[in-house]
This record gives C-alpha cells, sequence and structure tokens, in this order.
C-alpha cells in the first residue's frame, strides 16, 4: 500500500496525461470489438446467413483498421511524451534532494549506486506508470469487453471460460516474496557492476600504474557472472511459473474451439460465429498472458520504489536564506567536542580558539589530528557534538549554521576543477565577475599564467582539471574561492603541489591585498606557519591520554 501510495504522489501532474494514454487505449479496444462484430457479419453475409450489404460492412472494415492505427499512434506519442517528462521530473528531484542531503562525514551511498539508482529504477518505475499501468487498465477493459461479446454469442462458453481462466491466476504468495528477493539481489548487483565501472575509469591511470588492470578486471568479470547467474535463475523461475499459468489459457482456447467444431457439426454455431470465437478468446486469452507477465514487472517496479525511497530517507541539511555578515568577520570557537558517527574517538576535545576578524592564522598539526575536521564545522557541513562556533563582526554575534556559510570562501585540499573552462570554474565563485575581476582574482592566487595561455580564461579542463598541473590547477581553484563574497577564507593545504617561489608569491599577495578578510590556512609547512601572525597547533589525541593532551593541544 504505501509503495502505491508513493507511486500515486509521483504521478501528481501527469495523471490526466496516464489517463489519457489509458483511454486512447480503451478505445482502441472498443474499435477491435468492432472489428470482431463486422468480421462475423462479412462471414455471415458471404455464408447467405445474413442478407445485409457486403459493401458497407467492407466500409466498416477498412474505417476499424484505420482508426486502429490512429489510435496505437496516438497513444504510443502520448506515452512517449509522458514518460520522459516524467523521468526527468523525478529524477530531478531526486537530484534536488541528493545535492541538499546532510553529510555527516562520509556518503551513504556508493556513488555508481545513487547513479544505478537514478538511471535504473527511475526508468523501470516511470516506465510503469506510463505504458504498464494503462496497459493493465486496457487488459482488464479487453479481458471485460470481449467476455461481455463471447456471453452474447454464447453464454454456456463464456461461463466455462470464466470458470478455467481465473484458476490459472491463482498465485501464491510465495511466488511473488520469491521473486521480489531475486530482483533485489539483481538490482544489488546491477549496481555493484555501476559502482565498480565507474572508479575505476575514473582511476584507470593510478590501476595501472599500481599494475592492477588484471585484476580489476577479474572482479569485473566475477561480478558480471554473478549478475549473469542471477538473472538466469530468476528467468528459469518466472519461466516456470509463466507456463503453468499459460496451459490454463491454452485450455481456454483448445475449450473454445472444440465447441466451434462441434457447434458447426450439429448447426449451432455459423461460421461467422465460429470466426468470432477464435477472435474473441484470443482478446480474452492475450491479454490475460500479458497480465501474467506483468506481474514481474510489477515486482521489479516495487524493488525499485524501495530503493528511490531509501535515497529520499537521506536526511536534508535545513534550508534557510543565506546571512551574510558585514565587515571584517571573526569566529570563536568554544569548547568544541566531535567525534565521527560510529566512532568512539573524540577528534576535536574541548578545542577552543578565537580567529580575530582581519587575522592570517595557520592551523599546523600531525596528520589526523583534526584540522579539516575543524573546517568541516565551521563550514557547517558536521555538527559539534558540544561546544558552539560563532561568527562575529563589530556588531553582532551569530551561531554558526548552513545559513553562515555565505561568510566562508573554503579551498579544499587538491585539484577541486570541474569539467568545463577555466572561466566557467571561475564564476562557479562568483557568477557575475566581469573579466577584471576574474584576472585580478587569477593574479592574487599567483595564477596569473592563464592570460599567457593561447585560449586565455577559455582554456579547456577536463574531468578533475585534466589538462592543467596540479600546482596550476590548485591556483585556479584558490582563485575561485578568492572570488566568492564571504569575507573568511579557509584554506585547506593551499600551497601542497605549489613549489617554494610560488608558495612565497601566493603568500606575499594573499596576506598584502586580501583586504579585510579574515584568512585561516591548514598547512603542514612550519614555512608558512612563520608567514603567520598567530599559529594554532594542534595535537593528534591518542586514546589513552585523549582528555589531557586536548586540554593543550592548542597554542595560540
Ligand atoms: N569521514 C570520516 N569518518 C570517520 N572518521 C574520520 C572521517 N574523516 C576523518 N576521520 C578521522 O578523523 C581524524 C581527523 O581527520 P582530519 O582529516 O580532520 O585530520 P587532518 O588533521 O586534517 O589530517 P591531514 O593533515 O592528514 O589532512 C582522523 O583520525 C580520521 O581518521
Amino acid at each position: 500500500m504505501n509503495n502505491l501510495k508513493w507511486l500515486w504522489k509521483i504521478s501528481d501532474g501527469f495523471r490526466p496525461a496516464i489517463a489519457c494514454s489509458a483511454l486512447t487505449g480503451t478505445l482502441h479496444v472498443c474499435v477491435s470489438l468492432a472489428f470482431v462484430y463486422v468480421c462475423k457479419h462479412l462471414i455471415d453475409i458471404a455464408t447467405g446467413i445474413s442478407d445485409d450489404r457486403l459493401g458497407s460492412y467492407i466500409g466498416w472494415l477498412a474505417s476499424c483498421l484505420a482508426m486502429q492505427l490512429l489510435l496505437s499512434a496516438a497513444r504510443s506519442r502520448l506515452t512517449a511524451q509522458t514518460e520522459i517528462r516524467l523521468r526527468n521530473e523525478l529524477r530531478r528531484k531526486l537530484f534536488v534532494h541528493l545535492m541538499d542531503s546532510r553529510w555527516n562525514g562520509q556518503e551513504t551511498y556508493h556513488s555508481g549506486d545513487v547513479l544505478n539508482r537514478l538511471e535504473e529504477d527511475v526508468s523501470t518505475i516511470t516506465n510503469a506508470l506510463c505504458s504498464t499501468v494503462p496497459a493493465v487498465f486496457i487488459t482488464v477493459v479487453q479481458f471485460g469487453g470481449a467476455l461481455f461479446f463471447l456471453s452474447r454469442l454464447d453464454v454456456r462458453l463464456a461461463g466455462i471460460l470464466l470458470f478455467i481462466m481465473p484458476v490459472a491466476l491463482l498465485f501464491s504468495k510465495g511466488y511473488v516474496r520469491k521473486m521480489r528477493r531475486m530482483t533485489r539481489e539483481i538490482r544489488e548487483t546491477d549496481s555493484h557492476i555501476q559502482s565498480h565501472l565507474q572508479e575505476n575509469l575514473q582511476h584507470r591511470i593510478l590501476i595501472r600504474t599500481l599494475e592492477y588492470t588484471e585484476k580489476t578486471i577479474d572482479k569485473f568479470a566475477n561480478i558480471q557472472f554473478l549478475l549473469q547467474d542471477r538473472i538466469v535463475r530468476r528467468t528459469n523461475f518466472s519461466i516456470f511459473s509463466r507456463s503453468m499459468i499459460q496451459i490454463g489459457f491454452m485450455s481456454g482456447y483448445a475449450t473454445a474451439f472444440l465447441w466451434g467444431i462441434f457447434g458447426l457439426q450439429d448447426g449451432t454455431v455459423t461460421f461467422g460465429m465460429m470466426a468470432a470465437f477464435l477472435q474473441l478468446v484470443a482478446q480474452i486469452q492475450r491479454p490475460m498472458v500479458d497480465m501474467s507477465r506483468q506481474i514481474p514487472t510489477f515486482i521489479r517496479v516495487f524493488t525499485s520504489i524501495d530503493r528511490l525511497k531509501e535515497l529520499e530517507a537521506l536526511p536534508s541539511e535545513e534550508s534557510s536564506p543565506s546571512l551574510r555578515m558585514e565587515g571584517p568577520l571573526g569566529i570563536r570557537v568554544n569548547h568544541l567536542h566531535f567525534s565521527y558517527p560510529g566512532s568512539n574517538r573524540n577528534v576535536l576535545d574541548n578545542f577552543s580558539h578565537d580567529f580575530k576578524p582581519g587575522s592570517l592564522t595557520a592551523v599546523v598539526g600531525e596528520t589526523g589530528a583534526g584540522k579539516s575536521t575543524l573546517i568541516r564545522l565551521m563550514l557547517a557541513l558536521l555538527q559539534p557534538d558540544e561546544g558552539e562556533i560563532a561568527f562575529y563582526n563589530s556588531k553582532e554575534t551569530v551561531k554558526s549554521s548552513p545559513h553562515t556559510r555565505c561568510n566562508l570562501s573554503y579551498i579544499p585540499q587538491g585539484n577541486t576543477l570541474l569539467s568545463g573552462t577555466i572561466r566557467s570554474n571561475l564564476l562557479m565563485g562568483r557568477p557575475q565577475a566581469t573579466d577584471q575581476e576574474l584576472y585580478n582574482a587569477l593574479y592574487l592566487a599567483a595564477a596569473d599564467f592563464v592570460t599567457a595561455l593561447p585560449d586565455g580564461l577559455d582554456t579547456p579542463c577536463g574531468e578533475g582539471g585534466a589538462g592543467l598541473s596540479e600546482g596550476q590547477a590548485q591556483r585556479i581553484a584558490i582563485a575561485r574561492g578568492l572570488l566568492r563574497p564571504g569575507n573568511i577564507l579557509l584554506m585547506d593545504e593551499p600551497t601542497s603541489s605549489l613549489d617554494k617561489e610560488t608558495e612565497e608569491t601566493l603568500l606575499k599577495r594573499l596576506s598584502g591585498q586580501v583586504k579585510g578578510k579574515t584568512l585561516i590556512m591548514i598547512t603542514h609547512r612550519e614555512t608558512i606557519a612563520g608567514l603567520c601572525k598567530e599559529v594554532v597547533r594542534m595535537t593528534k589525541n591518542t586514546p589513552a591520554k585523549q582528555e589531557s593532551i586536548s586540554q593543550g593541544s592548542v597554542h595560540d
């Protein structure tokens, strides 16, 4: 029931189009029943049982065929249009939700798995809503109409068929449960394949240098084999179950055929009636077989709904308008405690520091001491277990939250460029920036090499900044951060890929010309720390000495 409610909810705005598609299909069924009637009459005229005019019935026959063609084309067009609109809408909603979902230090699902759900599961569901649901409705109408028509011709035959056929539709709960489990396993393996493909293609050069390609290909073949095995097992199970159902339908067809033969012999059935019997039984049989085929489809749909509901259940970050604070800003960190979910290690234990407005502070410390974690807490990507972080200027103090994030320009570790051009990457920092502003930011970030490139700002960069060196990509990312309007600049190892000379140029330009901004720089390099007015030293807390070290782990 919950899954049906979910389907009803997502079909909001598309129901008229889906209903229209069902209606067009129903009209198609009516026309095909009329066709049967016209055929019967034509045979009766030809065999002398009816003395109606042959010409007008031939006209009706042609009209029925033309109508069927038209209705079938109209339905295909409507279904395709509705399906792509619904698919886009569902994918867009999920994409928005995923982009806004809360992050607690690591992603809940592998990105390959998420992609697989957005691609395959969304398609399965939209296809079912736009094609399968109207098809089931049409099938029911077709079944009812054909049965009614048959009962008008021979009520006893209709009664017998009505008795034989539903027997074939008696499904045990066990069948559905087993199919659902098998389908879930197949979808999971499919996701696994996509995750494997995505991750290994992304890191293909690294894998090659590690000489791990063969192992990667073997692992891929193993997962593919598992998928193949699972699909074959489900197909076997499904073929067996479907054959059982089809036996029921075949006996229906055979009954009608023999009934007609004996009727013809006795003279109680005309040739026209015999033709109508066979066509009507086919019209009853085909929809029922179609229905039995739709059962695995519905099981697939329900499995896909479960998988999309899991994505929807990821909690969202609170959404509220940005709270921009004017003038030089400081960050006051008070008695901060933090450990990652599922870990009992306190990464930050009673950490306090006042990053004063307009100051330049280096945060140094051994690897794993919690420097990046501190920045994530300032960005409100993570929530402290205890204590608080507050932003202040001369007028007000505001507790950190997603809406104070606009005051921060964050430059993460490593190469963080997206595919596009240097310009498109820079404009992510400030979409309305002029070329002059872009060049100024590049100068401050010691990335003025861009002016010497043949295509300048329009130089293309591939995925992950491919086409540029690590150091070049890092400086463009710094320029992008500088373009952000926030008054606090957070930099995580901004000079890790730079030579000494470029590092000095960068620091000189940043400290001398970024007026009114508060700079916080994580670094391992003592030379940088020496250039900063303040230095915060963080020490990794070992579990045994956690408390005593954390108390004294920070020195101004
Ligand atoms: N997503 C996470 N889930 C669980 N633990 C994490 C996560 N990220 C980091 N940690 C742990 O938190 C601790 C602090 O990590 P953090 O990245 O803040 O250190 P760091 O000082 O920035 O290190 P480095 O100088 O190597 O970048 C480490 O022990 C790390 O194992």
